[in-house]
Parts: structure tokens; sequence; C-alpha cells
């Protein structure tokens, strides 16, 4: 019996950038968490503690810095900047994943006029991008977390099978609510990542919008479908949604009607437990990627 080491990888994580454009007097902020992981052979690292191979973490949070001075444009581009840099580097990192978080700003108004450098948080939303270089091979992943999204109509949820644990009654009629999390996989690395990037979060909010649920597993597939339909870019999606429930609060106890045929305007809104659907929507025709993925968490 031997006892070997498996696969591995190191980087810096979560190095927070915030990048200001001050080339006009109307500022413009980015705002990322950037986490490198590099591959390569650091065998001797690890089993021997040997650093000859190991371009250190604060090295590379440095170079994140370093090249966030000459502008960071996309999440994507700038990921696919450092990775190729990681890999380019030195002969024995084979391997770069860069995974990127960028956080919204919108500029705030005073008495309607936008100013010029004072900003809000946008939203709890977060852009994403994971970007690895395989050898010569580049892959992109994009995508966007936190996404809440609801509709107070245009949502059942019946047919389900009823076995002796089986309380929830069926509805014609409920709330549908949820945070989306989805990732998606370019089949090229040379895009205009911002452009496709605000086409493919608008597709998945008007398929949300538009389609009569029967199931949030049913809107779900509808929203990668419309993605792959509307975007030849994209190889396939990847998404996670936690369906949060909302219940008509029982006010009977009030003298208060609270039902579907009375006015079924107060609701619960639970926090936990939530259903959480999983899945994913592919092209057959295109071929499988999972070194893309390797690293990425979340998805079945
Ligand atoms: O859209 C839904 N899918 C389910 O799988 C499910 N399960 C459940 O209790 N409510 C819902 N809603």
């Amino acid at each position: 019996m031997a006892i070997v080491l498996g696969p591995n990888q190191y980087g810096k994580a979560e190095v927070r950038v915030v990048a200001v454009d001050r080339t006009t007097a109307r500022h413009t902020l980015v705002d990322l968490n950037v986490s490198c992981a590099l591959r390569g052979d650091f065998d001797a690292a690890f089993t021997d503690g040997d650093n000859s191979h190991v371009l250190t973490t604060d090295t590379q949070k440095n170079t994140v810095f370093a090249f966030a001075r000459d502008g960071i444009g996309t999440p994507e581009e700038f990921g696919l900047r450092l990775a190729r840099h990681f890999v380019g580097t030195s002969e024995w990192v084979t391997g770069a994943r860069i995974a990127v978080e960028s956080y919204g700003w919108d500029r705030l108004s005073v008495g309607g006029t936008p100013h010029d450098h004072a900003f809000r948080r946008s939203g709890g939303e977060v852009r994403t991008a994971v970007v690895t270089v395989d050898g010569e091979d580049a892959h992109v992943v994009a995508g966007l977390s936190d996404l809440v999204v609801l509709k107070s109509t245009g949502s059942e949820f019946w047919g389900y099978p009823v076995d002796r644990y089986t309380t929830l009654p069926e509805t014609r009629d409920r709330i549908l609510a949820t945070a989306v999390t989805a990732r998606w996989r370019y089949t090229s690395a040379e895009l205009d990542f911002a452009g496709v990037y605000d086409g493919v979060r608008t597709t998945m909010l008007e398929t949300f919008a538009s389609v009569h649920s029967l199931a949030l597993q049913q809107t779900q597939f509808a929203m990668g479908t419309a993605v792959l339909e509307r975007h030849p870019e994209v190889a396939e999606v990847r998404m996670s949604m936690p369906n949060r429930h909302h219940f008509l609060q029982d006010l009977s106890a009030f003298g208060l009607d609270n039902t579907l045929d009375g006015p079924g305007v107060v609701y619960h809104a639970d926090d936990r437990p939530y259903g959480l659907i999983e899945g994913s929507v592919l092209r057959d025709d295109v071929p499988a990627a999972e070194v893309a993925w390797q690293g990425t968490p979340g998805f079945c």
C-alpha cells in the first residue's frame, strides 16, 4: 500500500480590489473579489516542503493589484489576463483557475442630478466569472448569483404524488420567488463579455416573468433553454434556485379572511427550509468541458 498525493491546487483567495476610473470628473467603479488557484507540479511542496515551484500566494495577490492598475475591463477579461500570465510565467504552472465576483455600484443622484463620485451598492446580485486556463485551452464560465425575483401570480403547483406524509395542499395560484444562481459556459474566450452577459441576464428575467409556471423546475429549464436559443455563444447553463416559499397567513383567529377566494393578500415569507432546484441545460452537439467546472461548487 502506498499513500500518494492526489489532485491539488493553491492560490490566494478573495483578493478584494476596487479600481476607480478617474480619467474624467465622472468616476466609475469596479469592485471585485478575485480568487486565484494554480495547478501544475507542486508535489514537492506538499510532500517535502520544497518551495522551489511555489509562486507565493502573496505574489499572486500583488499581481492582481498590479494588473488592476492598467484597467480591469470585464471580469472575464481580467481573469483571462491573470490566468494566462500565471500559466505563461513558469513552466511548472500548467493551469490556472481565476474566479471573480463583481459587485455593482449605482451612481447616486442629488436633487435628480447624477453625482460624479457618490455611489450605492446595487442589490444583492453578484456577477461572477470563472476562467480556467489549462495548457493551451481557455474556458470561460460566466454567471450571476443572488438575483432575487418574485411573481405574485402565474404559478401553480399540483399533480404530485401523495403519501402518508404529504400535507402540502395543491395550488392553482401561488407566489413564486427565488434567488437565481446561474453559471453558463461560453464556446469561446474571445467575446463581447459585457454585452453577452447583459443579454443572458435579460433572457433569464424575461423568461421567469413570462412563463406560466407549473413548477420551479419547469421555469428553470425554460430559462436555460431560452438562454441557449437566444445566445449561440453559450454552450451550457447550470442553475441553482432556492424555492422561497410564501404561504398565505391564516388570519381567521382575528376574524379576517385571507384566502385566495377572499382577498388573499397577506403571506408569510419562510426563509427556511426551502426547496432547492438545481439543473443544467446543454446543447447535445457541444463537447463537455469538465475542467471548466472543476472547483466550482454549488451545482449537482
Ligand atoms: O415548484 C415546486 N417544485 C417542487 O418540487 C416543490 N415541492 C414543494 O413542496 N413545493 C414545490 N414547488
